[in-house]
């Protein structure tokens, strides 16, 4: 299986480097504009073959589309990052024209391929995508609430001062240090709802840690992180080639699910072979209805900014 990765970057070397070491795909194809990068970043992955013992062929590309063709997953990483102070929302106006042109880019070479989405605002590009591509939504994903979910467990985890991986946890919602929904009602550790652990008060505290999560790296490295969102994207592509039918978060085109359309924000969805499988309709409460709405409002009002790019 062949996978493409567009900007290689922190966050698309990074995917690049989780899938090649964990045999996800058989080939992958980095392809970046700045001249040399990618190929100097595949370069650097491949020598680390006989090392950490794999074999997935590695390559670098500066621009040329024709090296990505038959890819059957494309990952979209292309575009800048956030900077200390700065919201994701602030990229929009550099990133939508770099999304689009890529996407469209990609799919003249790949037209089969699933189209995962990571560069921000990622619920608006996303959206971007499907509008520009006119793709079946299905093939595509945003790739967001994998990443806020592997936060929320982490701190989940050292307020229960457990293993992360005996916790279970979903952020929903948009993308955004505002927009994100922690479902704390329905964390749990080895089946237990966390609430039977932890105060009120703390798991506030974590659902506002976690929302905050992109923001608090941001201020910390001087850019956006990239380890946890470069292993997030690896496996999210591991469902999808695996065909795994993983239940993950995805920003995708809603039609009526959670009572929002034309609209793509995090909301659980099984992901397999051909990519969105099945959107879950999860039991949200009240209160959790009234926030998805909000951060539904918020997702749509950034679309409004598109017109200009889909013209
Ligand atoms: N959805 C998510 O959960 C996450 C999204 N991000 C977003 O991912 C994006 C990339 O972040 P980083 O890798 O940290 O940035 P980076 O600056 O390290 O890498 C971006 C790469 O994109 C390349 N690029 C720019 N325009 C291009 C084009 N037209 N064609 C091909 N390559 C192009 C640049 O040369 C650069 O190498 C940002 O928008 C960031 O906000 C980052 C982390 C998590
Ligand atoms: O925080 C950022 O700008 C990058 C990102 O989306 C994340 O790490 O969640």
């Amino acid at each position: 299986m062949k996978v493409t990765i567009v900007g290689a970057g922190n966050v698309g070397a990074t995917c690049a480097d989780a899938i090649a070491y964990r045999r996800i795909a058989s080939e992958i194809v980095l392809l970046d504009i700045r001249e040399g990068f990618a190929e100097g970043k595949a370069l650097d992955i491949m020598q680390t073959q006989t090392t950490l013992g794999f074999n997935t062929k590695v390559s670098g590309s500066t621009n040329d589309y024709s090296k990505t063709a038959g890819s059957d997953v494309v990952v979209i990483t292309s575009g800048i990052p956030r900077k200390p102070g700065m919201t994701r929302e602030e990229l929009i106006g550099i990133n939508a024209g770099i999304v689009k042109s890529v996407a469209e880019s990609l799919l003249q070479h790949s037209p089969n391929a699933i189209v995962v989405v990571v560069s921000n605002p990622m619920d608006t590009m996303t959206y971007l995508t499907l509008k520009a591509t006119g793709l079946p939504k299905n093939r595509i994903i945003g790739m967001g609430g994998a990443l806020d979910s592997s936060r929320f467990k982490t701190y989940l985890s050292q307020a229960l001062d457990k293993p992360a991986n005996d916790i279970h946890g979903m952020v929903i919602g948009g993308h955004g240090d505002t927009t994100m929904i922690p479902l704390t009602r329905l964390a749990a550790y080895n089946g237990v709802p966390v609430s039977e652990f932890l105060s009120t008060e703390r798991l506030e505290k974590v659902a506002a840690d976690t929302m905050v999560g992109g923001a608090t790296l941001t201020a910390l490295l001087g850019t956006s992180a990239w380890y946890a969102p470069g292993a997030s994207v690896a496996y999210l592509v591991d469902s999808i080639l695996n065909d795994q039918k993983k239940m993950i978060p995805c920003s995708v085109l809603l039609e009526g699910e959670y009572g929002q359309s034309d609209i793509c924000i995090g909301v659980p969805c099984i992901i397999g072979k051909n990519g969105i499988e099945k959107i879950v309709a999860i039991d949200l409460n009240d209160e959790e209805k009234a926030k998805f709405a909000k951060s539904a409002d918020a997702v749509r009002a950034m679309n409004a900014d598109l017109k200009s790019v889909l013209a």
